[in-house]
């Protein structure tokens, strides 16, 4: 596809799809941050083809612009952006966790606007965690805009093609319903457990013993900040409905440990367990997915950069590490994550052919 496309923000997400864009080989994509030396960082990386220091001339070029910010200031530069000299058939789109805000905005604007979401990513960000396989078998998530007709949708999803994901198109309010549920509120949870941690002073050896569950429960609360600041105050009252749900769940809970009697408790945990195994499986139609691979590793040092260095030679890519610490005198288990199903299985062989350790998937 011919087409210059504008990335506004080079962190995690829009490096990762500048990256992924470039895939289109006719395509010339300009990359602009706030942060000039990110801008410098991602031309050298390779995840953009021009640098660009005027946001508002680059924009005049651009057939396709994306803002790939933290959602408030999304929102403030598509409010610029109607001041800026845009051509006539521009798309502008954006990659943000919230979506009633931004196309609430977009209705202001005089060119097309199709809201984006992919709904992959981690809790790491910055242009130095992009990866090109970000989205591969992830939902992307479009909410068109009023003025897109059918076919800036299909422009649109020619574009996301190379991405690899599976793109889906939805209102902005079952968008913020559904994330809310799955992504948003979650995020606050893991956020307050690690609050519940942290004002335990009684035994401050607690710390120490948060390993494996409360490890795997809370990782997302190591996330941006700033991010998750906006994600919050944007979708606020969805998110705030899930709590008065959460807060329903807890007295339900509170009750049942307040009678204590063991077959209600079974029960509590027995269909928690129905539902939680009746979960689409990754890349099966989860909201976000990555494959993990278990892999049982004696604690000697230098075994972890052994493996990578394996996987680093047979050409595939991580998206995550992690170690299981289930208890300290015994092996412990290595979870390796992957983007895709292939990459998981390739690196399973590859451990297997060059190691004894026991490589399994859950
Ligand atoms: N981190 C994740 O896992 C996911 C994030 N998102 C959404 O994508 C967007 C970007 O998130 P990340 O890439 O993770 O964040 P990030 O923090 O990695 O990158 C954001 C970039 O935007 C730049 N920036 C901030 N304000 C700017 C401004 N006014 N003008 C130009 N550049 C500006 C920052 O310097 C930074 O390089 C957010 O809206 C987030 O909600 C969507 C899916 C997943
Ligand atoms: O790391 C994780 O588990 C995430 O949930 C990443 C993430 C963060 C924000 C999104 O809008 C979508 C995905």
């Amino acid at each position: 596809m011919k087409a210059n496309i504008l990335v506004i923000g080079l962190g995690l997400i829009g490096g990762s799809l500048a990256k992924s864009l470039m895939r289109h080989e006719e395509a010339v994509i300009y990359g602009y941050d706030a942060d000039p030396l990110t801008v410098r960082k991602a031309y050298k990386m390779g995840i953009i083809h021009k640098p660009v220091l005027s946001l508002e001339e680059a924009a005049a070029d651009a057939d396709f612009i994306f803002f790939a910010t933290p959602v408030g200031a999304a929102k403030k530069l598509l409010q610029q952006s109607r001041f800026w000299k845009l051509r006539d058939n521009v798309i502008l789109s954006d990659t943000g966790s919230t979506k009633m805000e931004i196309m609430e905005t977009a209705k202001d604007l005089e060119r097309v606007f199709i809201g984006g979401h992919p709904m992959a990513g981690s809790h790491k960000s910055g242009v130095e965690a992009a990866k090109e396989v970000l989205f591969e078998n992830a939902y992307y998530i479009l909410t068109p805009g009023q003025r897109a007709t059918e076919s800036h949708i299909t422009k649109m999803k020619d574009l996301l093609a190379v991405t690899k994901a599976k793109v889906h198109v939805l209102s902005a309010k079952e968008h913020d319903h559904m994330t809310s549920i799955v992504s948003h509120f979650p995020h606050l949870i893991a956020a307050s457990l690690v609050h519940q941690l942290d004002r335990e002073q009684d035994y401050p050896f607690t710390q120490q013993l948060a390993a494996g569950g409360f490890r795997d429960i809370t990782r997302i609360a190591s996330s941006d900040p700033v991010m998750w600041r906006d994600i919050t105050t944007q979708n606020n009252r969805m998110i705030t409905e899930q709590l008065g749900h959460w807060i329903g769940e807890m007295d339900r809970l509170k009750n049942l440990l307040e009678a204590n009697e063991e077959e209600p408790i079974r029960q509590y945990f027995e269909r928690a367990k129905t539902v939680r195994d009746q979960l689409p499986i990754a890349g099966h139609g989860a909201l976000y997915s990555v494959f993990d691979l278990y892999i049982d590793i004696p604690d000697v040092p230098g075994i972890i950069s052994e493996l990578t260095g394996y996987l680093a030679e047979g050409q595939i890519s991580i998206v995550n590490l992690r170690i299981l610490e289930t208890r300290e005198d015994v092996f412990g288990i290595l979870v390796m994550s992957f983007q895709t199903d292939a990459d998981r299985q390739k690196a399973k062989a590859c451990i297997e052919a060059r190691t004894v350790y026991e490589v399994y998937i859950s």
